[in-house]
């Protein structure tokens, strides 16, 4: 099997300040994924990577850059899935750590259990050996700054909202093995210990050998409601392509709750899909040594890998 690599920062609106950073930032996240399936490395290691460097960009809201809630704090949710046995781990409403999506692959690789959330988390992190770091840490100037402007009578929250860049990223390995890998700071001024679709198996993602691998972003109340990843592999499963599979899901979401989002999709067979009913989503993948990224709809830039390196 060919590896394949895709990857998202988020749907929503992507604001002219955060348009080269966020697709600089998908690119990367997708060239170092598609490295390690290069060199005979399986699926989970890729999307784990993947993630973990955009958590680190500033341009995304996950992990450094994440948005604040409503008491201006960072709380954290993330999920990862193994295609080959459907183990999951997941980590919800978390603090003060660099990268929650390597806190959710030990929660799969190193507990009985699927999810830990806030308080349990942070204790299994200090077991675990994850170092804790201020949980000012994590906050770039971009979301202080909005969040404050939130606060402000004459804001326009509805704006700030919608530009914010949860990450995730799907891969097929050359031994067939997919896997996905989601992480988000939520949504800009939530309650206090609200937790999103990004840590629920099922709608932030969902990985299985006998289908494909998706990870989804957008808004996460309406994803939990039709169940958004596992919605569209059942398309799938039922003879879609990618393509069809997802928009169809987007639409169901669309008509069904009034809400809007983006998905990434790869097949068992290599196939692959970048889909959003949002006005934008940054996304990238890789393929036969071929780069493509976009963040507009209908927007599709391809270069050769060796060229983009
Ligand atoms: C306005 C929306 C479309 C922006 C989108 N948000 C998420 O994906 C949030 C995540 N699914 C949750 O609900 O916790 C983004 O970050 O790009």
């Amino acid at each position: 099997m060919k590896p394949v690599i895709v990857v998202h920062g988020g749907a929503g609106r992507i604001f002219k300040d955060r348009e080269e950073g966020a697709r600089s930032g998908v690119t990367r996240a997708a060239l170092k994924g598609y490295s390690i399936l290069k060199e005979g490395g399986n699926a989970l290691d890729a999307v784990e990577e993947a993630v973990t460097s955009m958590e680190d960009d500033p341009h995304f809201n996950a992990g450094y850059g994440s948005v604040l809630n409503e008491k201006g704090e960072v709380e954290m949710d993330a999920i990862i899935m193994d295609g080959k046995n459907l183990a999951s781990g997941a980590v919800s409403a978390v603090k003060c750590i660099a990268n929650p999506i390597k806190l959710a692959r030990l929660v799969m690789e190193k507990t009985e259990h699927m999810l830990l959330t806030d308080h349990g988390a942070s204790l299994f992190a200090k077991a675990m050996g994850v170092p804790e770091i201020p949980g000012e840490k994590l906050i770039s100037e971009r979301s202080r700054e909005r969040w404050s402007k939130n606060l402000e009578p004459d804001s326009n929250p509805h704006e700030f909202k919608k530009d914010p860049g949860t990450v995730g990223a799907v891969a097929i390995d050359n031994e067939g093995n997919v896997a996905c890998a989601t992480s988000t700071g939520g949504l800009t001024n939530k309650l206090v210990g609200r937790v999103g679709d990004s840590a629920c198996i099922g709608s932030g993602g969902y990985a299985d050998n006998h289908v494909g691998a998706i990870s989804t972003t957008g808004h996460g109340e309406s994803m939990m409601k039709v169940v958004l990843a596992r919605l569209i592999l059942y398309h799938m499963e039922q003879g879609m392509s990618p393509v069809d599979a997802a928009d169809t899901a987007l639409n169901y979401m669309k008509t069904r709750v009034g809400g809007l989002g983006g998905v990434i999709v790869v097949s068992n067979s290599g196939g692959w899909a970048a889909r959003f009913s949002t006005k934008q989503m940054s996304w990238a993948t890789v393929k036969d040594d071929q780069l493509q990224y976009g963040i507009y709809t209908g927007e599709i830039h391809t270069s050769s890998v060796i060229e983009s390196k």
